[in-house]
């Protein structure tokens, strides 16, 4: 068994589209896109600052400060014309195999079918809990595991109850055979396991569901078996799940690897997007709403929430800090002055309006491409609809505008990159694998029903994407010199870019956001996605090539 590691590559939100559950939500959501537009119209001073193409003074000095942080301090971001915008250039030679670039993201999400497969730290992406617990919640998203109660899923003997149970994982009947819910919000402190034989709605074939099937239960008894620990499962040790201080720890899905990553994660943005007790969102009750259409639709829109609260929390801040004003019109100018600084780590990526930027998906007629188009417009707009409901601030309605947030999805789909983390339960067959003879076989006692029941899903890794102050600069190139790769020591969902031959100082740095190897005109076609024709050294000679 060999890992191939994932690499990151620039992705495109656009394939996370629901379009079924877009009809279905237009008929119940009735925010118009007339309404936004006029709201937008008595906001458009402001809006217009906050999507003005930063000055290069501005731009220096914010490039500047992130590298006196720490954060590539050997890179210079420098704009180049008007066609390129601004890239990034080595300030230092690199090596071939040296890290260029170790970045944290801006903001970022797990993918949700992810998250039915990992449990990560909802910060930084490590994985967390122990290996015991991430295999029962791979075994539980495939339906091997039902929930019990009076179990615990980590193995603590800590009761559950019966609500806990009803409210989580609701177990239908179907016939004779039972269809067990995947894992949509599952606690940690209410979740015991049990051998389960059910069908899981997943998408795995029938061959596969009958092979699940077939394995006795007698073969899973020491993965129900709450105190078991697997053999040399202490070579992969993983932190402890802390809760989040909003009391959403409910939600197995918002859990954290330390009190340093709950504390950032509340700071930033988590405080006004919590579901719990001690939330400081205004309309906790909506906050719901608006995450289940996120799910239900296109996930970039969690993204583009956690955008908003990070600005609202930042000018927060800020205002804590200011001084008092006289006038009406000095604390509309002081709110203004706020908001624009609040918002400049994402004033400075490369943006276009999400529906006009997106690319048409295949099975869209083109002769019905405006009709998609405005139908996109729909859909972000109902989005915004609810974020709304739930978050709008007076002092910052500018940021609430359909426009702004049209470019917020917009950004993302020309910059995101995908993370990717490599899980600890493929690590841990390998080594298990990988063991002297004997060992091996003692071991795989244990393991082989639970590698056999998980199949290729033993590799599955946790996915998400994210935006990233210096990464979203790099321009493509199909002749890169840079990759974005995850070496084995790279555990959490921070950016990690790689020279892949010698780089110079003063040379740009490019990475490529296609396979470049493809032909000249398939190349062509896949950067179309992303909205410019390249204008690399390679696509020129091809096309000059191909002139002749
Ligand atoms: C991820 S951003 C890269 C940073 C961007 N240049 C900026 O100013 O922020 C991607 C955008 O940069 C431009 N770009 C990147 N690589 C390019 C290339 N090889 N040829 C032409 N434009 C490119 C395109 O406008 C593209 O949508």
């Amino acid at each position: 068994m060999e890992i191939s590691q994932p690499t990151s590559i620039l992705s495109q939100s656009s394939s996370t589209i629901n379009t079924t559950s877009i009809h279905a939500s237009m008929e119940h959501l009735q925010t118009t896109i007339r309404d936004m537009e006029a709201f937008d119209a008595a906001h458009a001073d402001v809006i217009q600052m906050l999507l003005a193409t930063p000055s290069p003074h501005a731009m220096k000095r914010y490039y500047n400060q992130l590298a006196s942080e720490g954060i590539g301090p050997w890179l210079k971001v420098q704009y180049i014309g008007q066609t390129m915008g601004k890239g990034v250039f080595a300030a230092k030679d690199f090596d071939e195999g040296e890290v260029v670039l170790r970045e944290p993201k801006l903001v970022g999400i797990q993918n949700a079918h992810s998250k039915e497969d990992s449990l990560v730290c909802s910060f930084c992406f490590c994985y967390v809990g122990s290996l015991e617990l991430q295999l029962r919640w791979k075994l539980f998203a495939r339906g091997h595991l039902r929930p019990i109660r009076g179990t615990n899923l980590q193995g603590d003997s800590q009761g559950t109850d019966n609500q806990c149970l009803e409210q989580h994982a609701r177990v239908e009947s179907d016939g004779d055979e039972r269809i067990c819910d995947p894992p949509s919000s599952v606690s940690t402190s209410c979740l015991g396991t049990e051998i389960c034989n059910y069908k899981c709605r997943s998408d795995e074939s029938e061959e596969q569901s009958a092979k699940r099937r077939a394995l006795s239960f007698e073969s899973f008894s020491w993965i129900s078996d709450d105190a078991l620990r697997l053999p040399f499962g202490d070579v992969f040790p993983l932190p402890h799940i802390v809760e989040c201080r909003g009391g959403c720890h409910e939600d197995l899905f918002c859990s954290f690897c330390s009190e340093a990553c709950a504390e950032a994660a509340w700071e930033a943005y988590h405080c006004l997007l919590c579901t719990g007790s001690k939330s400081l969102c205004p309309n906790k009750s909506l906050l719901s709403e608006f995450k289940q259409f996120a799910d239900e639709t296109n996930d970039i829109f969690h993204l583009a929430a956690q955008v908003i609260a990070n600005v609202i929390c930042k000018c927060r801040k800020l205002e804590s800090v200011a001084t008092e004003v006289k006038s009406e019109e000095d604390a509309k100018a002081r709110n203004t002055r706020m908001l624009l600084e609040a918002w400049e780590p994402f004033a400075m990526g490369h943006k276009r309006l999400w529906w006009e930027s997106i690319a048409l998906p295949e099975d869209v007629d083109p002769a019905e491409e405006d009709v998609f188009r405005n139908q996109m417009k729909e859909l972000a707009a109902n989005s915004l609809g609810l974020l709304k409901k739930v978050l709008f601030m007076e002092e910052y309605a500018a940021l609430f505008s359909l426009e702004v947030y049209g470019y917020i999805i917009g950004m993302f789909e020309l910059n995101n990159l995908e993370i990717v983390v490599a899980s600890p339960v493929e690590d841990y067959f390998i080594y298990i694998d990988e063991l002297p003879h004997d060992a091996k076989c003692e071991a795989k006692k244990i393991t082989k029903p639970a590698l056999e029941a998980l199949g290729e899903d033993y590799a599955s890794y946790c996915q998400g994407t994210g935006f990233f102050a210096i990464q979203s600069c790099m321009n493509h190139s199909c002749e890169p010199n840079a990759k974005a790769f995850k070496r084995d020591e790279d555990r959490d969902g921070q950016a990690v870019l790689l020279a892949i031959r010698k780089i110079e100082e003063g040379e740009e740095v490019t990475i490529s956001y296609i396979d470049e190897h493809l032909p000249l005109e398939e190349r062509q076609l896949m950067l179309a996605d992303y909205g410019f024709a390249c204008q690399c050294s390679k696509c020129l000679q091809d096309r000059e090539a191909s002139l002749n």
